[in-house]
């Protein structure tokens, strides 16, 4: 069994890196069928020798049975929601409070918004052990088994950090089309748009039903981490990336609130080119002492907003 154990660490690691460039970095180093023989290769070792699987073996992404139930799961940190802005002024109104508040001019970072669902995803030690979704912010449920099947989520981190990490999952447009295509022919009602998809699969209490759904996540943000120290919201998204996560490649630092007004006029012009659904731009003030020194509003932070699109009418043929 030590030849054993020594192949199947081996088959493991090169598994995962392939599956971390094809899913996270969309950018394969090898064929399909490369990729299926090694794991064919890999599942009859585990089935020799069962006491060698590993939680973040890549043939544990479909876990067990169906749950009777989603277990509850209380974020120590809440998950809050952003105020929303609706048009310029509103974007000026934040920027002046922002200004008013730290007293100097602050750094902006823009990211596309996501229309998908706000998960959080504890690594312990570098290994995927817990995801929960959002829920009312402070209690969400457990999802572990259904998130574990998106693929372009790491079961292990690149450094073995015990950190809590959020982010949005997704139902890219293609698989929304082709699952409502698929649900039609069974006569049944078909989903009223991506949002409600991504949800409603990370609902479901067998594995195997979200496994099929080809949904997919964006990081970009961190709640609990012991050993934070970065300084930066920007600096915090980059880290995301190295440890293997993966995030939106589209976020840009905006040094005025008039840098950021064309960041959103651009990706109001350029959403339709996107793979995803986004139903707006997320702004944030980038320095982290600038976003403590602002704190909260009872619901909200008063270093972040929202500004929404206009909701566009979903072609759904
Ligand atoms: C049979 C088969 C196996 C794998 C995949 C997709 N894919 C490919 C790779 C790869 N090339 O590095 C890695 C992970 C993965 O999920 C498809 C579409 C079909």
């Amino acid at each position: 069994a030590e030849q054993a154990k020594e192949k199947l660490d081996a088959l493991k690691e090169e598994l995962n890196q392939y599956n971390y460039e094809y899913h996270v970095l969309d950018r394969p180093s090898v064929s399909d069928y490369e990729y299926d023989t090694k794991m064919k290769e890999l599942k009859e070792i585990e089935e020799q020798f069962p006491e060698l699987i590993t939680a973040d073996s890549p043939s544990q992404r479909v876990g067990g049975e169906p749950l009777e139930a989603f277990q509850k799961v209380n974020h120590v940190i809440p998950m809050l929601s952003l105020a929303n802005a609706f048009n310029e002024q509103d974007l000026r109104d934040f920027d002046r409070r922002v200004r008013e508040g730290v007293g100097e001019e602050p750094t902006y970072v823009c990211e596309l918004k996501i229309d998908g669902l706000a998960v959080s995803l504890l690594y312990e030690n570098g290994q995927f052990v817990r995801g929960a979704t959002r829920g009312d912010g402070t209690t969400g449920e457990d999802i572990t088994n259904n998130l574990k099947t998106i693929r372009s989520i790491p079961l292990k981190l690149s450094k073995e950090e015990t950190m809590e990490v959020r982010g949005e999952a997704f139902m890219p447009h293609k698989s929304f089309v082709k699952l409502n295509e698929a649900k039609e022919e069974n006569g049944e009602e078909p989903f009223a748009n991506p949002r409600n998809a991504a949800a409603g699969s990370l609902r479901q209490l067998d594995p195997k039903i979200a496994a099929s759904r080809n949904l997919d996540i964006f990081l970009y943000s961190v709640g609990l981490w012991e050993a934070g120290e970065l300084e930066s919201h920007s600096e915090r998204l980059e880290y995301l990336k190295e440890l293997g996560l993966k995030t939106n490649p589209e976020w840009r630092k905006c040094s005025s609130i008039e840098d950021v007004i064309q960041f959103v006029e651009d990706w109001m012009e350029k959403r339709p080119q996107l793979s995803y659904e986004i139903d707006g731009i997320v702004i944030k003030v980038d320095r982290l002492d600038h976003q403590e020194q602002l704190g909260f509003t009872a619901k909200s932070p008063r270093w972040a907003i929202a500004y929404k699109f206009p909701a566009e009418e979903v072609i759904t043929k």
